[in-house]
């Protein structure tokens, strides 16, 4: 399916860019992984590399806040693939005392990797961008302004590129909690607060059902300026808006 493409994943060391990056070389992609941690890179690459072949993964060492060591990640990614047709902007944090550094990594860093993702898919027939937003971009989460901040803008840039971008497709993927080191240590017992709010939205997501609405955003041509939710009760739903146009005839 996705055979002759090639892929960048931010932050697919663990978690739902791993699934991603492992949904992707499954679809028979190649893929690139860009990620901050050089352990979890390092074990994660390895394996993968044991499955799918060392010549179809690529293992990049980077802080997507690095604006230079990005570049040279999608520069080595084209040098080594011979392409850049996919980015999954998925690298992200939740630290709420640490709103400059949540802001940096869950939104500046994609809008960069777009930028400069862009410049790299001059003659891709098949480019596109999807980025990993969040519920929390719909439902503010008390006391988290700055995660539920940068995944609002992250919908917004989303939705705004997908309009005035000819020849790459964006989308994004909106899923509700989801099981992964992000909620914190593996085999530790969660936080009452974020128990509660777990079992008010019927359990926790696993990582592969967000993978697997990752790579339908990026395998149905006809889905451009999209936003993808994802919650354990509904499953898969799309955010219905109105066009430009309509919203402006609203005002
Ligand atoms: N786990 C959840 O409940 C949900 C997560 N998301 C979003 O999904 C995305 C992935 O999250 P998870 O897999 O849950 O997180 P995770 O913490 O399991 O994995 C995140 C990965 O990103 C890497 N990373 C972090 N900062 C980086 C940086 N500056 N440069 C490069 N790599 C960096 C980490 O090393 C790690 O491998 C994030 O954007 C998150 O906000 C969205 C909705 C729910
Ligand atoms: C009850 C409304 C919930 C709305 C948000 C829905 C899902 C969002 C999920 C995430 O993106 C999870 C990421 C960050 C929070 C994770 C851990 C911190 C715990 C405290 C907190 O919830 O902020």
């Amino acid at each position: 399916m996705l055979s002759e493409q090639s892929a960048v994943v931010t932050g697919g060391a663990q978690g739902i860019g791993l699934a991603t990056s492992r949904l992707l070389l499954q679809s028979g992609a190649k893929v690139a992984i860009f990620d901050l941690s050089k352990d979890k890179l390092s074990t994660t690459c390895d394996e993968l590399k044991r499955e799918f072949g060392t010549d179809r993964v690529l293992s990049f060492h980077c802080d997507v806040t690095d604006e230079e060591q990005v570049v040279k990640g999608f520069a080595l990614t084209k040098e080594t693939f011979g392409s850049v047709d996919i980015l999954v902007n998925n690298a992200g944090i939740t630290s709420p005392k640490e709103w400059k550094k949540t802001l940096l990594i869950n939104l500046h860093a994609p809008m960069f990797a777009s930028y400069t993702a862009m410049e790299y898919m001059k003659g891709s027939s098949k480019a596109v961008i999807v980025n990993v937003a969040s519920m929390a971009g719909f439902c503010a989460i008390p006391g988290n302004e700055s995660y539920s901040a940068s995944k609002s803008g992250l919908i917004a840039f989303t939705r705004s590129m997908a309009q005035s971008t000819e020849g790459i497709r964006f989308n994004c993927i909106c899923p509700s909690y989801t099981d992964t080191p992000l909620l914190g240590e593996p085999g530790k017992e969660l936080d009452s607060t974020l128990s509660f709010i777990i079992e008010k939205q019927g359990g926790l997501l696993k990582p592969e059902q967000v993978s697997e609405g990752i790579v339908r955003l990026i395998t149905d041509a006809s889905l451009n300026g999209q936003v993808l939710k994802l919650t354990p009760r509904k499953g898969f739903h799309f955010e219905k808006y109105d066009s430009f146009m309509e919203s402006l005839e609203k005002l």
